[in-house]
């Protein structure tokens, strides 16, 4: 199968350097075009980016010029993958869409519209369904194949949605949740990045706006598509109340979350618990999508794990960790889990997606 062309907005940036690394040698895209800030365009990407990932820049992307945010240079790439600035985000991304691109955004612009599914690939795939009706009906109207927005969710709510959606499918519905975030300062960004200063021995409390996209985003993942298909049902305030704590801590990548949780319904044990985690197999395994992981969660036994050093690289930084499952004596239990902010919270989640809507014929 020929290559498709694929281009990443926010090139330079934290999420945007993972998805030239994940895009480096994919079986099914090809880095087409870079985009950055007027600062960054004109020049080399070796020369625009300051490269913090532990493995070498791929040499074929370090001779790409960088180019301006617009739709008429990334016109021929099937999809647009964007770690933009949340700044800058909205309009341009808007602009791609209209121009008929299709773009898979981390920014947070657009993740409440209600016609943009908010996908974090291996808990609600199904949710694609809904741009998959917008290329249907255009096709049936015949009309040209539609631009549309899919975005990813924040990193943080990636990690907590992951043990959740089984557990849901499995025992009913959680009424209460609580997550208490550590969160690995590439979140912040390269521009200008986390001060050392501040984190170097120390812990900061606050994350501006994370505990209420976590609250309300949850709400969307969890929801189930609407009956026409154009939108997704948000679970309500009622059928689930979540409360997040967000901390910044000094780990370099790997968001860690004590959460705890209790069902609507009578509790299940505890190895009932781990056992519908262990089994958990998501669309995107099943349907052999080239980075998917092999296991989606992986249920860890030792009593110190996991940690972010020792575990965000399981499937490669798409399968989520979870350990220290246990009762909670206020709620029903309580857990430990571990995703890696930048590949299943951020750019492994765009390139995931981008591999489902290929296998559903939608690039
Ligand atoms: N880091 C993470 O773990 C996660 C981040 N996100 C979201 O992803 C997005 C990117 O985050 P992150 O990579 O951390 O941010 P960075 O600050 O590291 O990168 C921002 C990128 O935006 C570009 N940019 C800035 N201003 C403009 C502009 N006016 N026009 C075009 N491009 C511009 C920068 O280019 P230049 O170098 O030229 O200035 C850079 O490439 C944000 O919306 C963030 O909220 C989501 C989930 C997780
Ligand atoms: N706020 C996250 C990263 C991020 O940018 O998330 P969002 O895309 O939801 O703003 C962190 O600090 O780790």
């Amino acid at each position: 199968m020929a290559l498709k062309k694929a281009g990443v907005l926010g090139a330079t940036g934290s999420v945007g350097q993972r998805f030239i690394q994940l895009l480096n040698e994919h079986p099914q895209f090809e880095l087409a075009v870079l985009g950055a800030s007027s600062r960054s365009a004109g020049k080399k990407y070796k020369d625009a980016v300051d490269w913090k990932q532990t493995s070498l820049m791929p040499l074929s992307a370090g001779e790409i010029v960088v180019s301006e945010c617009t739709p008429e240079a990334f016109k021929d790439c099937a999809v647009v993958f964007s770690g933009l600035d949340a700044e800058y985000a909205g309009p341009i991304e808007k602009a791609f869409k209209e121009a008929g691109l299709v773009v898979i955004s981390n920014a947070k612009n657009y993740r409440r519209e209600l016609d943009v599914p908010l996908v974090v690939p291996t808990v609600n795939s199904e949710h694609l369904a809904i741009v998959e009706k917008k290329v249907k009906d255009a096709a049936a109207a015949g009309e040209a194949k539609p631009g549309y927005i899919v975005c990813i969710s924040n990193c943080s709510t990636a990690g907590l949605v992951a043990p959740l959606r089984p557990l849901v499918d499995k025992f009913g519905p959680i009424e209460l949740l609580t997550t208490t975030t550590m969160q690995a300062i590439s979140g912040a960004g390269f521009s200008p990045g986390f001060p050392g200063i501040d984190i170097l021995d120390n812990l900061v409390p606050y994350i501006s706006g994370e505990e209420e996209k976590i609250e309300w985003e949850t709400k969307k993942i969890l929801g189930q598509l609407a009956a026409d298909g154009n939108s997704v049902q948000n679970l309500s305030d009622d059928e689930i109340r979540v409360s997040a704590q967000c901390n910044r801590v000094a780990v370099s990548d790997g968001h860690t979350e004590c959460i705890s949780i209790k069902f609507k319904n009578k509790s299940p044990s505890i190895e009932a618990i781990k056992q519908c985690l262990r089994d958990y197999e998501c669309e995107a395994t099943t349907l052999k999508c080239p980075s998917a992981p092999k296991h989606a969660i992986h249920v860890l036994e030792e009593e110190n794990r996991p940690q972010p050093r020792l575990d965000r690289d399981r499937d490669g930084g798409y399968g989520v960790s979870v350990g220290r499952i246990r009762e909670d004596p206020v709620l029903d239990v309580k857990m430990v889990v571990l995703s890696h902010n930048t590949i299943i919270g951020a750019a492994g989640s765009g390139v995931l997606i981008a591999e489902l809507l290929l296998a559903k014929n939608l690039l």
